[in-house]
């Protein structure tokens, strides 16, 4: 099959050169010509294990190209996907402008019958809305289809979940576009639901709208945890035993961020919203994961006002979202640098993914430092937050930790550590909801 996906961000990005894997003939097109050019040499724009080694391969196979003429990569193609952003406006809507960009891409361009594919999340309404507005522009509502087809790859594992899917949903109206899509998926061997585009826009809202709320309700029994001294983390341990409950998403910490959450438990709420439906279920997700990094802080502001005098000099280990990926987007972490960087002299950012300042939020706050080693980081700090869980922080020496820091205190964000163990090598160990000691 020739396929061009159209956006070659995260998600664009994997399912390119996944389905190049799949032996397709694949292009990949994007209006960003750093990005494009960076993936013509072989250079993934982001971080995603095991990508990069599979983007290489793909393009020496010849089945994979890229390239910034969108118009062509329309033209030779007979499935088009679209794999643009849909980020969150100021009221909470998805922002469809690229989406509607592309539509009049493909309008303009079509050269043939098409299969067009809506991998991006989009509100429920929106393929429906595309298929009215490319018939109207085209003339010709027989020269294409569209599916909606929602992606549910996690960041960190990207490549994993493309090529392992839990299930694949197709939606549409065309039986013979469907059975395209199915035979594009087949050599994965996943489970497929067909159904229609609205079901399928919304399985894709509802599903990271509930995991969404496992965490924020995990969060919230983290509260109950804290102020009654019982221990969350066997909490989640002893509920996730029930397979009814499962046991995933059952980690408290300083709340959800990400590009997707965010924006789809917000997106979710304003559609039910234009639709005369309260979710107040999502809205009290919402509030919960806002409040979520501040109610983690106070724990360690008081102990510092209780140790020591402002300014402090505060080490934060990891900004980015989540672990194994670069995307900062919605990171709780954030909230918590801007909290703390009033009553801060510094604070140091030490994450696998950042080198210089202008890769973060703060280029221009002298405040803000980002070092190269937990070493350098600790250098005579009143205390450490995890914001992260990255792997290298579980190699951290806290013998050595102790020794370098004005005050060894240690806010795990992420209930990451075994507090007897960093107890035992020194540090003043805080976390919430860990039992009466912490
Ligand atoms: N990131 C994830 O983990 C994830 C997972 C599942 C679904 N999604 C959804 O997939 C969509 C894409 O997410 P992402 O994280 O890959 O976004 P991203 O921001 O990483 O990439 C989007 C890309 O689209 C490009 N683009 C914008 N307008 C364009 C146009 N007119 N023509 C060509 N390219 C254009 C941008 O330059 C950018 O490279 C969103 O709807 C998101 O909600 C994301
Ligand atoms: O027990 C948990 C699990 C997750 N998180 C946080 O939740 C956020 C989201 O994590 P995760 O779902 O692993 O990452 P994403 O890459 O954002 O993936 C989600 O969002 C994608 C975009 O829509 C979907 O495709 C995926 O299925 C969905 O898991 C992160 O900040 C995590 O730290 C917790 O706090 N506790």
């Amino acid at each position: 099959m020739r396929i061009t996906v159209i956006g070659s961000g995260y998600v664009g990005t994997t399912t390119a050169i996944v389905l190049a894997s799949l032996n397709h003939q694949v292009i990949g097109a994007d209006i960003d010509t750093s990005k494009i050019s960076k993936l013509k040499k072989g250079i993934l724009p982001f971080v995603e294990p095991g990508l990069n080694d599979l983007l290489s391969e793909m393009l020496k196979t010849g089945r994979l190209n890229f390239t910034d003429n969108i118009v062509t990569a329309i033209q030779e193609s007979d499935v088009i996907y679209i794999a643009v952003g849909t980020p969150s406006r100021e009221d909470g809507t998805a922002d469809l402008r690229y989406l509607q960009a592309v539509a009049d891409r493909i309008a303009g361009a079509i050269n043939g019958y098409k299969v067009i594919v809506v991998k991006s999340t989009v509100p429920v309404g929106t393929n429906r809305w595309l298929s009215d507005y490319l018939s109207d522009k085209i003339g010709n509502p027989k020269l294409f289809d569209v599916v909606s087809n929602p992606e549910f790859l996690r960041e960190g594992s990207a490549m994993y979940d493309t090529l392992h899917p839990d299930r694949t949903v197709l939606g549409g109206m065309s039986g013979h576009a469907i059975e395209i899509l199915k035979e594009i998926y087949q050599p994965l061997g996943s489970k497929v639901l067909i159904t229609d585009w609205e079901t399928a826009e919304l399985i894709k809202y509802a599903s990271n709208s509930f995991l969404a709320t496992k965490v924020s309700f995990i969060n919230e029994m983290c509260r109950i945890a804290e102020r009654a001294g019982a221990n969350v983390v066997e909490v989640a341990q002893g509920m996730g035993m029930d397979v009814r409950i499962g046991a995933k998403f059952l980690n408290a910490g300083i709340g959800y961020g990400g590009s997707c959450f965010p924006k789809d438990v917000k997106a979710l709420i304003a559609t039910a919203r234009e639709l005369g439906v309260e979710l107040k279920i999502l809205e009290a997700v919402e509030t919960v994961n806002r409040t979520q990094p501040l109610f983690y802080l106070k724990k360690l502001v008081q102990t510092l006002r209780e140790t020591v005098d402002k300014p402090w000099i505060v080490a934060l280990l990891g900004l980015t979202f989540k672990p194994n990926t670069d995307d900062q987007r919605e990171s709780p972490a954030i909230r918590i640098v801007e909290e703390l960087l009033p009553d801060c002299q510094e604070i140091r950012i030490i994450d696998p993914t950042i080198e210089f300042p202008d890769q973060t939020p703060w280029p221009d706050e002298r405040k803000v430092v980002v070092c190269k080693t937990v070493e350098e980081a600790f250098s005579a700090a009143d205390a450490a937050i995890l914001c992260t869980e990255w792997e290298m922080f579980a190699k951290i020496n806290w013998e050595e930790a102790v020794r370098c820091m004005r005050n060894p205190i240690l806010l795990d964000g992420r209930n990451f550590y075994n507090p007897e163990q960093l107890r035992a090598a020194g540090i003043r160990y805080l976390a919430l909801g860990r039992g009466n000691s912490t």
